[in-house]
Formats: C-alpha cells, structure tokens, sequence
C-alpha cells in the first residue's frame, strides 16, 4: 500500500464530508486511527463506515455486508446528495480487492478478544465503535443477571387477583388469549420484562392492573407500597401515559366489583417523568445522577414507549435500576427505533411473534393466567431465555379500520394487502379514513386545499382567561399534523413548512401568531424537552407575542421567543420526531422516488400516528409498494 493510494483515501473521505455522506466526526475518528500508526486504506475506510454507521443509528456494521453491498448497507450516496466527485463505497472496496475481516485481524486498532482498550472491536464478523460494544456487552450482561433470579410471590393470590382484575378467564369468549392478562402474571413473576404491542392492543390499561396486582401482593404480607418510577422517552409520552394511568385508575377506583383491591389501588401515584428527569440528567453532560453506586430509590420502574430508548440510554438505565427492583419495558416492536444508536427494544422483541415459551413458562403461565389451552406453537424448549420475558399483544381494542389495516399490512410486507388498501382508498368518496392525494409536487391545489381546509382553531372569546384559551389551542393543534419521510429534498419537513408557511401567507421562519414551534434540543433551565410543541399567541392584555407550552401541572406554560434558541417551526415533522404523538388527522407526504430510509418501520410508524384520518401525499405508491414486496 503506497502512500499515494492513502492520500487518495483521505482525499476521497474529504469529498465525502463535504458532500454531506459522511460526518466530520468520522473523518476525525479515521484521522486519529492513521495518526495511530494505522495505514492501511481497507482498515481506515472500514472504520470511517463503522462511525458511519454509528451517526444512522446501528451500533456495529457487518463486514460481509459491507463489503459485498457497501451502497445499501451504508445508504450511500444519500438522498438527493450524489456528487460527482465521490467515488462511490463499492468502488473503492473492490480497489482494495483484500478480505476485510482478516485485514482487521491484523490491525493494532481492532481489538478481536474484546478485552483490550483499542477503538475498534471486531466481533461475530461485525465492527463496533468500543463505546457501543461496551454498551451492548454490558446490556447483555446486566440483563443475563437481572433475568436469572425471580422475586417471590404468591401464586395463588396472583391468580385470584387478575381474575377480578380482568374478569374473563384468560381465554376470552371467542377464544382468543388474553394475552393483557398473561403479560401481568410474567411481568409480577420476572425482575425484567417487556410487553409489546401495536397501537390500542391495551398496553396503559394493562399497566394500571399490573401496578395493582403488585401492590397487592405487596400490601397482603403487611408490608409498605412499593417505590414504583413511571417513565418515557420524551415529555409528550411522560405526559400521555400520566393522563391514561389517571383515567384508567379513576376507571378501577370506581368498580365496585374491586372493593377488594381498594388499598392496592390506592397506592397508585401516576406521575410520568421523562427518562432524562428520573435518572437525573447532569446539563450539558452524558452523566446522570443515578448510576449503579446511587441508584434509584425505587421498586418497579415501567418505561413506556420503549422504542425510542437508544443503547446509551439502556445502559443508563440498566445502571440506575437497583437489581432487586422489577424493570418493565413497554412499547410497540415494529415502530422505528431511536435515532440514536441501537434498536433495543426492537432486539429484545426480535421473535416474540412466535413466542418460543419453554414449557415451563407456557405451563406457569397458563395456570396463573388461568389460560384453557395455551397455543403449542407458540412453545419451544429451544427458546432464547430474553423471549420468556416478554409478552405480545395481539389484538387491538381501538385501532381498526382502514388505517390499522394498510399499517398492518406494511408491517407484514404484504405487498398484495397494501395494494388492495390502496385501491380502496382510491375509489372511496370523502369518508374513508385513508385518503390519498397523488400529486407530484407540493404546488398542487390539492395540497393547499387539503392544508387550508384541515387547520381550525377555537375562537378567543369563548374563552374567559387567556390561558384557557391558548390551552384550547395546543390541544387543537394535536387535530392535524403532516409528517415527512425525508428532511431534505422537495419532499423534505424543510421545504413542506416552508410550502405550508406560504400557503398559510406566512414566513415559516419569522415570529407571527399562531406560529408552531417544536423544541429540537433540552433546555433545563427553560424545562423543556427535546420533542415539546408550543404555540405563539399574543396576549391581547399584554400585546406581545409568548410561546404557550403544555404543561402537566398549570396547563399552560409561557416562554419568550427570544429565549427559545433551539426551535423548528412544526407544521410538518420527520416521522422520527413524531414517535410517541398521536394526531387526529396526520398527513404523510412520501417522496416521488423510493430511498432506503422509507423502511417498513417508517411507513408503520406514521401512519399508526393517525388517530382517525390518515391523508397521504405525493408518488406514495412507488414507495409503499417497494417495501411491502
Ligand atoms: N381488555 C380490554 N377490554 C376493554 N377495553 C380495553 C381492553 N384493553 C384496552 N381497552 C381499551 O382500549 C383502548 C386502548 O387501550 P390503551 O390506551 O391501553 O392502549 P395502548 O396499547 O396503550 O395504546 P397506544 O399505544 O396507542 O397508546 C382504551 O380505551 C382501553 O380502555
């Protein structure tokens, strides 16, 4: 290897950075590796991929893959970034013409044992950054001991108490499993467990018997309630799940056919805090205030909306939960992982559609949850241990109809399905919940009459006090929401607010009434989160402009513009930033040409954002055809 060719590398690299296909921080990373005395092009390419592929949101990358379809494995070019002065990563592979795993082999930088201090690990034939190998091992190991032990119960009264608490036994009348049932009697048995399952399969009311059947069985042996943390990703999913847990309890309080668990659910204080808050998040620092020598005073930690914890935040956790405390995961599998490294919840889930129950756990739980034939299929002495662990629910309560039906479809890849929904949607007249708007640009006239005719806001003087007021209009903003695909490009949030802020007569990017702004980075003194949505008013008292937030306690909390220094104006957002909103009527505008980042897990999670009209926009079809084959 010449000294030409490396130069050309470092060349090559620089035309990627600045064409946007690779991040300074990569180039920095492939930088210091060379400095290290590393010079050989294969070694120093594949890591620059490696850190590549860390800022996308995977912790490792697959050499094979790599070096077999370098394109599709690293997205590269991305959308709408060709360059004519890149040479694309397949190209400069097969230049190398070497097989990069014994390359690697042989380097100082690559640690293959996994018990040295080099930058690169090199396991299973996957290349990981040390920090995300670390963190996956530790997981790995955190979690083998969490699952080895059980806390004791009481079966019998385990098994009494879910049947007043659900009633029917846990084969319903039509037969089906009551799977909500099953996954308390798992959850009260195990120190770690998940729960998974699409929108509306009942996961919060789940949550609320699941807290009672706990308590209860504390409170039987004269002891004191147990310490439980209710978490969740971001503020608006801390907030939801406050909001159903207090709906849903008030729901138990009042039957009188659970007299009997009145102290058990008395005992049950819903407040949901973000992840960050109850683990003590230290300003402008990846360190937090429980850790594994403070960790949370705490007996049962529940954390909704599991799909977005990213590896770093698993650690975290993991670190802060007092391994005696039961830690409960809950969120829906097949939803887009956190753009942030490491798809965990979606790894932990990974085969829980077939179950794969030991007999054993089949057998406890069919007892427990007092199940006449638990389905054989679903059983597997060869099961992984982290299946027996957790629970899919299979049958939705609310989310049905034409919307449920092409979500589900995509997440099955049933390209004949998603066809069949499509067609529906197209021959149906106003009243179907899916509609589609093929255009192809955002200068149609149907877009601006869907944008116009979609956007109501309470009037003024209904209201008595202002806060009121603006409280009105936060919620009526969840009414209607448009999500993109895509950042950049035509079909991009970018251009989509700016086309919407035309429509509306506006300035997207200026201060106006009535403007939507979503926060895009955690502002502690301000207490607002990554993700939190406000709206500008003008209070006709004070004649200025104010940003009006939700807040849990007041209702409304008001912030000056000139204060908010990390905002986006939110007429549309990507779909990454919807996770866990749910919007009324949502609108998904889907590029004209398909892209790698349209996976089955995008499509799925936007359109189950709809909560009674989905609108989609643009050359959809291309798109959701080429992901449902
Ligand atoms: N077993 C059940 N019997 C009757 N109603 C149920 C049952 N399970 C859930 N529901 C009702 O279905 C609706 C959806 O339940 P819930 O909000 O708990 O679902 P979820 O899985 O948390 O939904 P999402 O993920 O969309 O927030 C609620 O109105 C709830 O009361």
């Amino acid at each position: 290897m010449t000294d030409t060719t490396l130069n050309t590398l470092f060349d090559e690299l620089r035309e990627w950075r600045d064409a946007g296909w690779i991040r300074s921080i990569d180039l920095a990373f492939v930088e210091f590796l060379q400095q290290a005395g590393e010079a050989r092009n294969e070694v120093l390419l594949a890591a620059a991929c490696a850190s590549h592929e860390a800022g996308r949101g995977h912790t490792s990358v697959n050499m094979n893959a790599l070096q077999t379809e370098p394109e599709s494995v690293l997205n590269l070019p991305p959308e709408n970034r060709y360059s004519p002065n890149c040479t694309a990563p397949g190209g400069l592979f097969r230049q190398f013409g070497v097989n990069l795993e014994t390359a690697l082999t042989q380097s100082h930088c690559v640690d293959v044992e996994g018990n040295g201090n080099q930058p690169l690990v090199l396991t299973g034939g996957k290349l990981y950054l040390r920090r995300y190998w670390q963190y996956e091992a530790f997981i790995e190991r955190d979690l083998q001991l969490r699952m080895s032990d059980r806390p004791v119960t009481n079966d019998d009264l385990l098994k009494s108490t879910l049947a007043k608490l659900f009633g029917q036994a846990g084969n319903g009348n039509n037969g089906d499993i009551n799977w909500q049932r099953v996954a308390c009697a798992n959850t009260v048995r195990n120190r770690f467990s998940v729960i998974t399952g699409g929108p509306g399969t009942g996961k919060t009311y789940t949550v609320v018997r699941l807290l009672t059947a706990l308590q209860h069985q504390t409170l039987f042996l004269g002891l004191p309630p147990l310490r439980v943390s209710l978490a969740a990703p971001t503020g608006k999913a801390a907030a939801r799940l406050t909001e159903s847990i207090e709906s849903e309890l008030d729901t138990l309080r009042g039957d009188a056919k659970l007299a009997s668990l009145k102290d058990a659910l008395d005992s049950i204080k819903p407040e949901g805090k973000t992840l960050h808050r109850l683990l003590g998040v230290k300003p402008n620092s990846r360190t937090f205030k429980h850790h594994a020598d403070n960790p949370l005073r705490t007996d049962v930690v529940i954390v909704d909306e599991a799909s977005m914890i990213d590896i770093e935040m698993m650690t975290a956790l993991l670190k802060a939960t007092p391994k005696q405390a039961r830690l409960v995961l809950i969120g829906d599998k097949d939803q887009l992982a956190s753009v942030e490294a490491g798809a965990v919840l979606g790894n932990l889930c990974s085969g829980a559609d077939q179950g794969y129950y030991h007999t054993e756990t089949a057998q406890w739980l069919q007892q427990v949850a007092d199940i006449a034939d638990f389905p054989t299929e679903l059983i597997d002495d060869n099961g992984e241990r982290r299946l027996q662990h957790v629970v899919k629910f299979r049958k939705s309560y609310r989310f049905f109809g034409p919307i449920a039906d092409l979500a589900n479809a995509i997440n099955r890849q049933d390209d004949a399905a998603v066809q069949q929904e499509l067609e529906q949607a197209r021959n149906a007249d106003d009243e179907h919940s899916v509609q589609l708007y093929e255009v192809n640009s955002l200068d149609a006239p149907e877009f601006t009459e869907l944008v116009r005719g979609s956007r109501s806001s309470p009037r003024l003087e209904s209201f008595n006090h202002f806060d009121d007021y603006a409280k009105a209009v936060l919620d009526a903003n969840t009414d209607f929401q448009i999500l993109t695909a895509l950042r950049e490009g035509p079909w991009g949030v970018k251009a989509v607010n700016q086309k919407v802020g035309d429509i509306l007569g506006v300035n997207a990017n200026s201060w106006y009434e009535g403007r939507p702004v979503m926060v895009t980075k955690n502002d502690y003194g301000l207490k607002l989160n990554n993700g939190d949505i406000g709206i500008a008013l003008k209070d006709p008292e004070h004649g200025h402009l104010r940003v009006a937030f939700p807040d849990q306690e007041h209702g409304v909390r008001w912030v000056l513009p000139s204060r908010l220094t990390h905002i986006e104006t939110v007429y549309a957002m990507t779909v990454h930033k919807s996770q866990g909103s749910e919007f009324k009527h949502t609108v998904m505008v889907l590029p004209d040409h398909d892209s790698p980042v349209l996976s089955k897990e995008l499509l799925y999670t936007g359109i189950t954002r709809a909560k009674e009209r989905l609108s989609l926009v643009g050359m959809f079809a291309l798109g959701l055809n080429s992901k449902a084959c």
